[in-house]
Parts: C-alpha cells; structure tokens; sequence
C-alpha cells in the first residue's frame, strides 16, 4: 500500500513522460532508452530500495561561533547550550522558535553540516553511533536558500544529480527510473525542460518548482534521515501544504522503514502543523519541548501559559517564547523556566526511555544483517567528465559567456585588420605598423579573456561550496572542469582573430609564419584566462582581484617589449620580462614576422634605417632563436597559474568549511 502511495503524483499531474525521457538532454541517460515502468534489472520495490529508518539522538550538545562571523577578536558565544533530544523513525519533527532561537544551527549541528567558524561539542548519535563523515550519504539538507546551475532544464539537473549521488554500480535504466519517479511524485513533470534559471529572469521555474527540485535532489538517494530548512517560505499554502504532505507520506513507511524528517518552519497554519507527528521548540539555544502538539499545549497549560481557543498553537508557542523588546530580562527568565522544566518533565524522561527501548530494537535488528551494501561514489575522471559536460552546457547556454565575446572578437579583427589594410609593406614604416599589428593580436588575446574570467570563481562557489559538503566532488574536479569546458572557446576565439587580423593587414604570406603565429595567439589567450583563473581563485571578490591584476598587467604590458626597449630596462625590474607572456607572445610573433627578411628599404639613406629583419629585432631586443624558448615559457606560464589557482581554491575551500 505504501508503495503505492510513494509512486503516486504529487500533484494532479498524471503526464505520462515516458516518452520524453528519451528526449536527448545532454546530461540525460538518453542511451538507456525509455525506462520500463515496471523496474529493471537489478531494480526492486522502493520499499526495499528504502534503507530502513534511523533513530537520531543527542546529548549535551551545545554548539559555538568561534570566529568569522562573530567578529574579529569576539570571544566563542554560545549558540546552543547543553540540549538533549532524539527522534525517532518515522518522525515528522517541525522545529520551532523564534528568530535567532538557534533553530538552524542546531538542524545543521545535527546534520554533521556545521559551516567553519561554529564548532560542536557533544554527543550526537545516529541509531547508538558516534555522528561523523557517513552523515553525508546517510542524510539529505535541503537549504533554506536553493542553488542550482541556472542554464540546466529540470531533468537535466535530476540526472546530473543521479549520476554524480547514486551509487556508480546504478544502472543507466535504474537511474532514469528514480528521475521519472521523483518528476511525477513531486510534480514536476511539467517543468521537466523548463530551464531552472535564476529568479527574477525570464524562462525560470517557479519559487515551489524550486523547492520540490530541491527536494527531489535530496530524495535521489533514499536518505532515511532528512534535514529541511524552512521548505515551506515562498511557498503558497497550497504547495506549503504538499510538500508538508508528501514528507508527511515518506515518515509513514512500514517496517521501521519511514523516514526521519526534521524540518524548521515558520508560522505553520493550525492545518499544516497538525501534519507534524512531533514539534521540537526551540528558544535562546535550548530546547523547550519536544512532543506531540497537544502534548505541548498540555505541557504549556501546566506552565502557566494557556493557549486562547481561536488560537493557531504555532503561533501561541513562538509568541511565548520569544524576547518581547522591552521586558527582555523577564522573557529570557520565563523561557530559561520552561525549558528547565522540560529538561526535568516526564516528557523527556519519556523520549528518553522510548530511545533507549528502540535503540535495543534495532541492535537485534542489525544483528540479522539488515545494513545496506556501502556506497561506491563515481570515479574521478567520471565526476570531472559530468562536471565538465555541465560546464559546457553552461557555457553554451548563456551567450555572455562566449557567444558575445566571439561575435565581439570578430568585430575587432575586421576593424583592426582594415586599419593595417595597406599599411605593412617592406620599409621602415612599414616596420611600426607590422610591430603594432603584432601589438593588437597580442594584447587583444589577453586582456579581455583575464579579465572576464575574473568573475568565474566568485560566483560560483557557493554552489561548489555547497555541493562539496554534500560529499559530490572535491575542488581538483570543480577546478579542471572549469577550465575544460572553456577550452573549446580558448581555441575557437584566437584562431578566428588570428585569421581575419593576420590576413586584412597583410602580415607576412606565409602559411609556417600564420601558423605559428595562430599557435601563438591561442597560447596567449589560453596563459591569460590561466593567470584570470588564478586572480579569480585568490582573492575573494571581483573588485579585489581586479585591484591587484591592474597593476600587475601594467607590468606586463611595458616589459612586454613594445613600450621600452627590453635591454634598458633597470635590473630591478628587468626581471619581471619573464612573467610577461606578453613579451614571449611578441618575440615569437616578430621572429616570425622579421626573420631572414633582407633589404628593408630606407627613404634616406643619411638617416638611420633598420636595414633587415635582423636589425628590427635588436631593435627590440629580440633574438631570432628565442621562438621556441618563448613558446616554451608560455607552456610552462600556463601551468604555473593553473597549479597557483588551484591552490588558493583549494585553501579557499579550507577555510569556508
Ligand atoms: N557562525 C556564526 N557566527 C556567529 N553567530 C552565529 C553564527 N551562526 C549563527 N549565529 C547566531 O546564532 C543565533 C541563532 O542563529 P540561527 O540561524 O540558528 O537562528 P534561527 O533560529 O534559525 O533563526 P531564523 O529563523 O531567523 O533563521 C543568531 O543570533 C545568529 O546570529
């Protein structure tokens, strides 16, 4: 019967998207085929699939903010203090309170999620075991704040999440059958292509789309323990209400196979909060009950505090709990008094014994070998293959990523290259507009790619940060993604400058000459978004890194040979040439432009005149046997901010976790 339940929608749709799951999505397991609707191979009943539930209990537990947040020098404060609590299998907990009660620090102390700067002391257990890094596999969070990849549709997100979450020994057509699954059971089957985007913009999904997305995501797994952050703010009763009830419906699994479901909520109506098997309040980082809502009605009366007949109980219970600006001190003792007297109440004393008796249940149980076969998460080279393909998507999808920037290239090459049109020839002007064309393939390779890549590291790491504490892939897989799925675009971009530039001006005609230089211009802009990639990575905004990277390109523009004659530099600085790629980028491209080029002609011969190619290059300090040197130092540039940027990624990890 309740498998039944589970599969049913969790709206009236009843779309039949089994013909679209063939749909090809790129991230879709589109090669499986349409999933048979009864199962697969390897595939059983979902109550089978479902890991039996778990008993969540904690004691002493008191939770502090030791740093960052709580400001510099502040000393460790105290968020949650000493509290005690459990629940049980199949619970469906709302987690109550006022604002700043402590109500997400203590969720997140339990989930095993706390962020960096809050650090738990306690006891927390999960079916008699000590917490630690299995809460990952073993819990979903759904956060109060949703991220997603804003260009992905709805099932392509769920897949990408399926293959990334599940279990690599998961068949394609297993995988595929829990994404049909969770579209139609959370009703999301009709948004299934609608691209998730980012609220406020066109073609987005809906604030409670959002949510049940989420929630799907977390459900990929069959977690039997659940963490939800206020799911139901933004969202209307209605949805409220359906999402309350399908949480409501995973709670209420039969043999000890129901879900345990703690979840904050804000001001649930009267009807949504008779939903709740128990509520757990929370006031001033203690707990103040945890029971049944009648039973806290009860618990109240006896306190002195009776709940008026028209009353919503939720509202009644925050209202009594909470700071009341002007009478703070008396609030703070009345709130102390009643959670001391539920820390010594037969309620707790109750949840107490009934832990104790269920723990023993399932220790027998346990002993009949019912423990799930662990988890195999997917390969490295599989993670980053998903990371990058998701990457791509992104990139294809939002034209300010490459899209513009070509078309913006494009229309830069035909400008430049009709301003040269007529002006290179074999003369001592002719010397100046070839070293300024050369210029302009250069530096149009550099500047604009660091800079627009700048952005890349800060925007995206909260989603990293988040996906990264849910145990999917760490900053070496986030990191090499990044920068494969720009790597087309890296190649495609300087190459259609280096064309149209290179032949409108009518630089040297020579196919070895433009094929190098080609080379040489892709390096350029692949060096520059390295060096990006590393500004963007070290420091925490755009605005800071762009603070250091504009001095540091001015360096690199006037040792890049152009500005100064390389030779005179001061020895204090002459030796940043050999950070500057731009300098190995106009050497190379001048050797090949000047090399064994004769009799440049001279207007005057009385004057002074650069007389062949080799003279224009000791004019610029250029050697003719440096060409593979440079492009050799630009290889090994390349390599150099990509290792430095991984790095600060990875420390940057570090600290926010
Ligand atoms: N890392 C931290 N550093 C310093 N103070 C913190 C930190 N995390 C939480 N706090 C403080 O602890 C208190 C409880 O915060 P928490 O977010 O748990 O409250 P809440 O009950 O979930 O509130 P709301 O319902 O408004 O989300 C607040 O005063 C908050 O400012």
């Amino acid at each position: 019967m309740d498998t039944q339940r589970l599969v049913q929608p969790f709206t009236m749709e009843q779309a039949d998207d089994d013909g679209d799951a063939a749909a090809g999505d790129a991230l879709c397991d589109s090669a499986c085929g349409t999933p048979s609707t009864g199962g697969s191979v390897g595939s059983s009943s979902v109550d089978s699939d479902t890991p039996r539930g778990v008993t969540l209990s904690w004691r002493d537990l008191s939770v502090f903010a030791t740093g960052q947040r709580s400001g510099r020098g502040a000393p460790g404060r105290r968020i949650i203090k000493h509290v005690s609590g459990a629940v049980r299998p199949g619970a469906l907990v709302a987690v109550m309170g006022a604002s700043g009660a402590g109500k997400s620090t203590l969720m997140t102390a339990l989930a095993h999620r706390s962020p960096a700067g809050v650090a738990v002391r306690g006891d927390i257990r999960v079916d008699g075991r000590p917490v630690g890094d299995f809460m990952r596999r073993l819990s979903g969070f759904l956060h109060q704040e949703d991220l997603f990849v804003a260009e992905l549709t709805v099932r392509e997100h769920l897949h990408f999440m399926a293959r990334m979450r599940l279990d690599r020994r998961t068949s394609c057509w297993e995988r595929q059958r829990k994404v049909e699954q969770l579209l139609r059971q959370l009703g999301l089957t009709a948004a299934q292509h609608t691209r998730i985007g980012t609220p406020g913009h066109d073609k987005v999904i809906s604030g409670g789309e959002r949510k049940r997305l989420a929630f799907a995501t977390e459900l990929l797994t069959e977690p039997p323990l659940l963490f939800c952050d206020e799911p139901t703010t933004g969202l209307d009763s209605y949805s409220a209400q359906q999402l309350v009830d399908l949480m409501q419906r995973m709670t209420e699994r039969p043999r000890g196979r129901g879900k345990t479901i703690l979840c904050t909520i804000h001001q649930p109506s009267s009807d949504l909060l008779a939903r709740f098997h128990r509520i757990m309040l929370v006031a001033d980082g203690r707990i103040a009950f945890i029971g049944t809502p009648e039973d806290a009605l009860l618990f109240f009366r006896e306190q002195g505090y009776v709940c008026p007949a028209s009353y919503n109980p939720a509202d009644f219970f925050i209202r009594t709990l909470a700071c009341m600006p002007g009478s703070e001190e008396a609030s703070k003792v009345a709130v102390r008094r009643i959670c001391d007297r539920f820390s010594a109440s037969d309620h707790a004393r109750k949840m107490e014994m009934e832990v104790l008796q269920d723990l023993g249940e399932r220790d027998k149980e346990a002993a009949w070998g019912d423990e799930p076969a662990p988890v195999e998460p997917p390969l490295w080279p599989q993670k980053l293959w998903l990371l990058t393909g998701r990457s791509m998507l992104q990139v294809a999808r939002d034209p300010s990523i490459q899209g513009l920037r070509i078309l913006q290239k494009v229309a830069i090459a035909v400008m430049a290259g009709l301003c040269y049109l007529g002006t290179v020839s074999v003369s001592q002007t002719g010397v100046m507009s070839v070293q300024g064309a050369l210029f302009i393939l250069v530096s149009e390779n550099t500047f604009s790619p660091m800079y627009s890549v700048l952005g890349v590291f800060p925007s995206e790491l909260p989603l990293y940060l988040r996906e990264h504490s849910a145990g999917l892939y760490g900053p070496g897989a986030f990191y090499m993604s990044k920068v494969l799925s720009m790597l087309p675009g890296l190649v495609v971009e300087p190459l259609l400058f280096a064309v149209l530039a290179y032949w409108l001006a009518g630089l040297r005609d020579d196919l070895y000459a433009f094929a190098l230089t080609a080379v040489i211009a892709i390096l350029t802009m692949n060096v520059s978004t390295a060096c990006g990639f590393f500004f963007s990575t070290a420091f925490e905004s755009v605005p800071t890194a762009m603070a250091y990277l504009v001095p540091f390109d001015y360096v690199l523009m006037i040792t890049s040979g152009v500005f100064v004659k390389l030779s005179t530099l001061p020895s204090y600085v002459s030796w940043t040439q050999y950070l500057s790629w731009l300098m190995y980028a106009n050497e190379a491209m001048s050797i090949l432009q000047w090399e064994g080029v004769g009799n440049i002609t001279c207007p005057d011969a009385t004057l002074p005149c650069l007389q062949d190619g080799e003279h224009v290059l000791d004019h610029y300090s250029f050697d003719a046997s440096h060409l593979s040197r440079n492009m050799i130092a630009m290889a090994v540039l390349y390599a150099l901010f990509h290792s430095l940027g991984l790095i600060c990624l990875w420390r940057r990890v570090r600290r926010l976790q």
